[in-house]
């Protein structure tokens, strides 16, 4: 081992009718990244500990139906240099509207594949990304 820390967090991914990725900026930080966070000592399983991140960061409310687990993933930290972030990543369905709130500073929709040189955190721009861009948009506004 090389005496990192590991961070372990559970991520989302919330997806627009076109595809799009929603991410969210912390104050102070450059990089743009999924909304979620550190589980509690309280939140009884991963989706639990999403849907309280999401309302506190987002302030929208999640659907634990239809969540789909998309993988386990880890880079180095974002925000906190010598530790690496391991993350259960789950796609999930919410209702906005989804207004920065808590630690949060900014909210943008992106396209998994086009990114162009927008700073976004390794995890995302180098796993969760890609394997989200790799999958199927559902058509149906109601999927
Ligand atoms: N939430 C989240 N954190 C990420 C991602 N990518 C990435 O490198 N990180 C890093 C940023 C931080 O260094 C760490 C997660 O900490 P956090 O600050 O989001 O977690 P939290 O809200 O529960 O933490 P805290 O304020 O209670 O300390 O993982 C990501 O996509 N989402």
């Amino acid at each position: 081992m090389n005496g990192e820390k590991i961070i372990r967090i559970v991520a989302a991914v919330i997806r627009d009718v076109q595809g799009r990725v929603l991410m969210v900026r912390k104050r102070g930080a450059e990089v743009w990244q999924q909304p979620g966070g550190k589980r509690d000592a309280d939140d009884r399983n991963d989706l639990h500990t999403l849907a309280r991140e999401l309302h506190e960061e987002l302030g929208c409310t999640m659907h634990e139906e239809g969540a789909r687990w998309i993988g386990r993933f880890s880079a180095p930290a974002a925000n906190e240099p010598g530790h690496v972030v391991e993350a259960e990543v789950y796609e999930v369905k919410a209702d906005g509207p989804f207004v920065a709130q808590a630690e949060i500073e900014g909210v943008c929709w992106v396209d998994p594949a086009a990114l162009g040189d927008m700073p976004i955190a390794r995890l995302s721009r180098e796993s969760i990304l890609p394997a989200v861009a790799a999958t199927h948009v559902a058509t149906h506004p109601q999927d």
